[in-house]
């Protein structure tokens, strides 16, 4: 009875002392709901196409606001969403593009519970083991990292509290999955405890470590995740490589993104820097500063080893007495991962309310104030977005890299390079697989890309530690006519550099000298580049067609897509986890994003021809993987898919990805794999069959034979000439919706002669015009056997990269 007398006016107290915060949420629930229901209400459904005839179920494809692209002439309303009358699925249903501005949420501060910073450690029992992680773009860190941790090493065994310390293990930040070390210490023995260093360069223009450290700031910035997540370390300690000579001063960029790494390093670990940050000039005095910092570091890891925590003023060592300054840089630069000095120079300290940061300021009991959440500055200030930098500048160790392995580089962010391919057609030594297959021959082939950069880090390609890489377009934009001028020209260029190379055969240079063919893959992601429709526009108007390779990381761009001669999508792995092993993709919902490129694929089908391609690597995804590709065969019905056995690239990069020639799969496994999959298609029914095979290239065709077979023949080759006839509207397709209109065409459209026979699987695949020519030690003993069949051992072991 009391209690419910009582009630009214302890509901009275509560309203008072929460009023704000529980109109707060009132509103912000009604917005919410609103805005879902004004969201679902504008999802129109764009066909109305028939039942799906195949087994597979009805998809919508949607495309999330986030993976929408910016900076780009590709927009929501531009999405191909054409009706099929054959169309099986729910084409992608644009979502309308929200700003990406931080959202601003306003309430009272919830205490917090203070991270714990005391990794606690005991000296009678527990060990250290150093890690430590270098950045390298030129060589110059990786090599001196060695070194430091070469020294450290013998120090470690040799000292007296040696029975404390584990070897230090080094590793190249190019090749770690971030995840498994900056949003936890990695998992270890009861005993074991870990401290970081990190010895890294600056760029001032777009690198991996770009990534690294958009990787620190979104781990910090995750709701999700703990305020200090890596407060379980014993301390950390960073060393920069700069040089001085370009950046005199830490104003003007010396050592610029060090000092971010420390920032950063400093929030994710509850401030636990063991040491400060050491910063050499690689044109003086690195050696004897990295030597400094390193007898720090040993210092710091003796008081460790003592039990006397990272000494006073550090958290760890329980004495919290650091200033904020820090936490007030770090909420200035919160809005760029790079930093620019231009604009660093002139910031002044803003007042931070950064709820994480408040945790020991605030008094609970006091009078509340309202934070805003998500907004560092308390005053809207006008946003500096720093200028964007070129992907691939002249200066930059990229460059330099791409040059010596024989591309040119095409504005700043495109290449071109002629294939090892193009040059043995022109000596009549026999075409990729691409000719026993389609039909291209291949020294009317070019090779190229618009964008070098891509958001994939995968495990064979050769470019690590130097490609650009980014989730998001940020560069400076080159002109679609400008990109296309420059390829072709250059690839010119290229052929005739070869007019005195012995064997060309005059007639194969004349052909050459007009490119009828575009294989956009290279390096790097195509449609990345925001201009790729106006890019293949002017391809097809030049009658060249386009063959195009995108990595399934990019379903917005790729639903956006102009028809193109045929699309391909690199399926690495058929899981998720061995596409994170193998792809190591930057975005972290890439499996999603992968996922929703299938479905795009599979609504696409009707009106371009289709690929999978497989890159089957050893070790990484063959083994009991051919059930999983066969999932993704069924989701996406792609007209034909490509078995190919990676290609060694020889490079140092290679092996510090984990690969080896061991890596590299016979041929006859690939044949192996296969059939097992060709099995697997069956017994489910799907209209698959192996076509062709070109045993040079350990490369196979899977077709859907419902649709590249005619009269029990294959016909997977391609009528290229239909391809711009129907392009350009001199013939009309047959591509209808449901009214009975035509409304594009059709890959039946353009299918060209049957499959040759010496194409055909069993056949080994090489036109018994050309010459063949065995490596040293490969095939017959004889140097050049004409229309030579494989011997079933071939690797795809060449230097050269080809597609
Ligand atoms: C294109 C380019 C940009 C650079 N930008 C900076 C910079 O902004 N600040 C700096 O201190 N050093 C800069 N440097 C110097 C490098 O950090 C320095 O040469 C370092 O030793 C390179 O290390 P690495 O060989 O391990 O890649 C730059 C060097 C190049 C080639
Ligand atoms: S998608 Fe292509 S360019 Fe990008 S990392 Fe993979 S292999 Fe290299």
């Amino acid at each position: 009875m009391d209690i419910l007398e009582r009630l009214p006016s302890e509901l009275l107290l509560i309203w008072h002392a929460y009023r704000i915060p529980l109109l707060l949420s009132a509103v912000s629930l009604a917005t919410l709901v609103h805005l879902t229901i004004y969201l679902r209400s504008r999802r129109r459904k764009v066909s109305t196409s028939p039942a799906p005839s195949s087994p597979i179920e009805k998809k919508a494809v949607e495309l999330k606001p986030e993976w929408l692209p910016e900076n780009t002439t590709l927009v929501p309303t531009d999405l191909n969403l054409d009706n099929h009358a054959e169309e099986t699925v729910v084409p992608v249903a644009p979502i309308s593009k929200v700003k990406r501005a931080p959202k601003k949420v306003r309430g009272r501060k919830i205490a917090k519970k203070a991270p714990d910073t005391l990794a606690s450690f005991d000296h009678r029992t527990d060990r250290i083991q150093p890690l430590v992680f270098f950045q390298s773009l030129a060589g110059t860190t990786e090599r001196y990292a060695a070194q430091c941790a070469k020294v450290l090493t013998e120090w470690a065994i040799g000292c007296d509290q040696a029975a404390s310390y584990l070897a230090p293990r080094v590793h190249d930040l190019s090749y770690i999955e971030y995840d498994d070390f900056f949003i936890n210490p990695p998992k270890a023995e009861p005993n074991v405890k870990y401290f970081y260093l990190i010895i890294v360069p600056s760029y001032n223009i777009d690198t991996v470590l770009d990534n690294f450290l958009q990787n620190l700031q979104e781990t910090h910035n995750d709701f999700r995740i703990d305020t200090a997540p890596l407060s379980g370390l014993l301390g950390y300690s960073v060393f920069g490589f700069g040089d001085k000579e370009g950046w005199p001063t830490e104003e003007e960029g010396f050592c610029s993104q060090a000092r971010e790494v420390d920032k950063w390093i400093a929030r994710l670990t509850g401030r636990k820097r063991a040491y400060p940050l050491g910063m050499g000039d690689v044109k003086s005095d690195v050696e004897m500063r990295l030597e400094e910092w390193r007898v720090g570091v040993q210092e710091a890891l003796v008081e460790i080893a003592a039990g006397r925590g990272l000494g006073e003023g550090v958290p760890g060592s329980g004495d919290p007495a650091e200033s904020d300054e820090e936490d007030l840089d770090i909420a200035e630069d919160s809005d760029s991962v790079t930093s620019n000095p231009k604009l660093t120079k002139s910031k002044k300290p803003i007042r931070v309310d950064d709820v994480e940061d408040l945790g020991s300021l605030v008094d609970p009991a006091s009078t509340p104030i309202p934070i805003d959440f998500t907004n560092y500055v308390s005053k809207p200030t006008p946003k500096l977005t720093p200028a964007p930098k070129e992907m691939v500048p002249i200066t930059s160790p990229t460059h330099a890299a791409l040059t010596k392995q024989g591309y040119t580089i095409i504005g700043s962010h495109s290449g071109v390079k002629i294939c090892r391919w193009t040059k043995s057609a022109l000596r009549g030594r026999g075409s990729c697989y691409k000719y026993s297959f389609y039909g291209i021959q291949s020294h009317l082939c070019m090779e190229a890309t618009p964008s070098l950069s891509c958001s994939n880090k995968c495990v064979f390609c050769w470019r690590h530690g130097t490609n650009p890489v980014g989730t998001t377009w940020r560069w400076i934009t080159d002109p679609p006519d400008m990109i296309f001028d420059g390829i072709t020209t250059a690839h010119y260029k290229k052929i005739k550099m070869m007019k005195g190379v012995p064997g060309v055969r005059a007639e194969r240079f004349a052909e050459a000298m007009r490119i009828r063919h575009c294989a956009l893959s290279l390096v790097g992601e195509p449609i990345f580049y925001p201009h790729i429709n106006e890019l293949l526009s002017r391809m097809h108007q030049n009658r060249i067609s386009t063959f195009l390779v995108c990595n399934a990381q990019h379903p917005a761009q790729l639903a956006s897509l102009v028809p193109v001669t045929q699309l391909y999508v690199s399926i690495d792995a058929s899981n998720k986890d061995s596409l994170r092993k193998i792809d190591r993709p930057l975005h972290r919902d890439f499996w999603e994003r992968f996922c929703a490129c299938l479905d795009i694929l599979r609504t696409r089908r009707f009106e371009q021809r289709t690929v999978f391609r497989l890159t089957l690597v050893k070790g990484f995804n063959i083994d009991d993987e051919v059930k999983g590709y066969a999932d993704l065969i069924a989701r996406a019905l792609p007209g034909f898919v490509e078995v190919k056995g990676v290609t060694y690239c020889g490079t140092p990069a290679a092996g510090s990805a984990g690969l080896t020639m061991q890596n590299v799969p016979f041929y006859e496994e690939v044949s192996a794999f296969v059939s097992a999959l060709d099995d697997e298609l069956a017994a489910r029914d799907l209209p698959y069959g192996i076509a062709a095979e070109h045993a040079h290239s350990c490369c196979v065709l899977l077709a859907d034979r419902t649709r590249f077979m005619r009269d029990g023949k294959w016909v997977t080759r391609i009528d290229f000439e239909r391809f711009y006839d129907l392009w350009e509207g001199k013939v009309q397709g047959t591509r209808r919706d449901e009214a009975g209109d035509v409304v594009g065409w059709r890959p039946e459209d353009y299918v060209g002669e049957a499959t040759p026979e010496w194409a055909l699987w069993g056949n080994g695949g090489f036109d018994p015009r050309d010459q063949r020519v065995f490596r040293k030690g490969k095939g017959p003993k004889s140097d050049a056997v004409a229309g030579g069949v494989e011997t079933g051992t071939e690797k795809g072991g060449a230097a050269a990269l080809e597609f």
